[in-house]
């Protein structure tokens, strides 16, 4: 998909935490990196819609986000950083399968393909298992299997292995590796931004760098001082 910023100003509480955002994203992996506060969930929901501009306009393959938000959120899935907040049905294959049904499948092929999405993600003996018991790391693989499952052309992720061991970061890494869509993602995990095909990188709600990764990385670990 095509997303273009268009000189785009963010307020949030009455302040302005991102301005002058203008870039075109087409790429298959691109990642945005950035200290805590400096804009990077912001810049992330303006991508469905979540936010919304205060001045300049955000488009995904031409429809804008402050008129088009749903029929962009029919192709964009989001996977949120707590992902609790994701999870609707206590037993998390019928949660996975739940999003398929209201999609049209019927149940038997909608199960059948919520245990496929758990694979996906290293994760299927979670299929009949409680959500309430799993541990944050392993919520964020169910959220991340659930929204993989609707089959989006891209997915928006807000810091996917932020809360997870060294196993399960390697799931999600693998799982956004081998997704056909195309992925935007937000994080602080350096060995997976070193994986992508390009890298913002925001201080103060401005985009400082944009380019590849091993640069990226660079700018940021100099931000950082
Ligand atoms: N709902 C809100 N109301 C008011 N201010 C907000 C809101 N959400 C975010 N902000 C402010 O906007 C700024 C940017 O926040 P944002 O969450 O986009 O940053 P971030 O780079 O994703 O940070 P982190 O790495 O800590 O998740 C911060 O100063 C934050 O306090």
């Amino acid at each position: 998909m095509r997303v273009e910023f268009q000189d785009v100003t963010v307020a949030r509480g009455g302040r302005t935490v991102l301005a002058g955002i203008s870039c075109v994203l087409t790429e298959r992996r691109i990642g945005i990196l950035g200290a805590n506060g400096s804009g990077k969930s912001s810049l992330a929901r303006l991508v469905n819609g979540l936010v919304l501009p205060a001045a300049g306009r955000v488009t995904v393959d031409g429809l804008d986000t402050a008129r088009d938000a749903r029929r962009i959120r029919s192709r964009v899935g989001f996977v949120f950083q707590n992902p609790e907040n994701q999870i609707v049905l206590p037993i998390v294959g019928d949660d996975i399968a739940f999003g398929l049904v209201n999609l049209g499948y019927g149940r038997a092929e909608a199960r059948q393909r919520a245990l496929a999405a758990l694979e996906g993600v290293g994760f299927a003996e979670a299929f009949e298992r409680p959500a309430h018991e799993l541990s944050g790391g392993e919520l964020q693989l169910v959220a991340l299997a659930a929204v993989l499952v609707t089959g989006p052309a891209l997915v928006v992720f807000d810091e996917p292995t932020t809360s997870l061991d060294l196993r399960n970061r390697r799931r999600v890494g693998a799982a956004i590796a081998a997704t056909s869509a195309q992925a935007i993602v937000v994080t602080h995990d350096l060995d997976l931004a070193a994986t992508l095909d390009r890298v913002l990188v925001l201080d103060q709600g401005r985009i400082v760098f944009d380019g590849g990764p091993a640069a990226a990385i660079a700018r940021y670990i100099d931000l950082a001082g």
